[in-house]
């Protein structure tokens, strides 16, 4: 009997779900880009890559729920091709993969932790951008922010992190 592989779609299974968690330090002489937006702030997030932690949080959620791994698996940080690279050039590629596995994302739901800036006004930039990337409507992405009620490495500014659950449907 033939067992599929942990990427392809399995008989009888419609859906599936991945979460994508990422945390980046926050640091001076660093843009602060996240969702694809430069936001101006006195810090940015450290990184190999630009450092997008909701783009990054968004590849996790879609590799996971595809069962293909995670972001540094196919995109190393030991790698000087990513140097600097462009978080969204990264999110292409990874749907890409995910696509070719069968799949194809019905929605994004994420929140950025965030003691500042705010995020609010950015959100629909943010939320274009990844619908943008994954070729589906923005109303399928919802971007929400918190901010850490002042409390830990969150709450003292020091990274900004980001959560998202993605949900796949079966390829047409
Ligand atoms: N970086 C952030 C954090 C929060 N918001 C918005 O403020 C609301 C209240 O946040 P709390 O953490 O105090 O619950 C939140 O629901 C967001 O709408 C934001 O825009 N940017
Ligand atoms: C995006 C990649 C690309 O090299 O690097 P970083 O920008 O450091 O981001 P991180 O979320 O720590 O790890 C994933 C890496 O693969």
């Amino acid at each position: 009997m033939n067992t599929p592989s942990n990427s392809q779609p399995q008989p009888g299974l419609p859906f599936r779900v991945g979460q994508g968690y990422d945390v980046h330090a926050l640091v001076t002489g660093r843009p602060l880009i996240i969702g694809g937006v430069t936001i101006a702030h006195t810090h940015g997030l450290q990184g190999h890559s630009d450092a997008d932690v909701l783009l990054h949080a968004v590849t996790d959620a879609l590799l996971g729920a595809a069962g293909l791994g995670d972001i540094g698996r196919h995109f190393p940080d030991s790698d000087p091709a990513y140097a600097g690279a462009d978080s969204r050039v990264l999110l292409r590629q990874a749907y890409a993969k995910v696509r070719e596995a069968g799949w194809v994302v019905g929605n994004i739901d994420a929140t950025v932790h965030a003691q500042a800036p705010k995020i609010g006004p950015h959100a629909p930039a943010m939320a274009a951008n990844i619908a943008a990337d994954l070729g589906i409507g923005a109303a399928a992405v919802n971007i929400k922010a918190k901010t850490n009620e002042g409390l830990g490495y969150l709450g003292r500014r020091e990274g900004i992190a980001a959560t998202v659950v993605a949900l796949l449907m079966r390829g047409a």
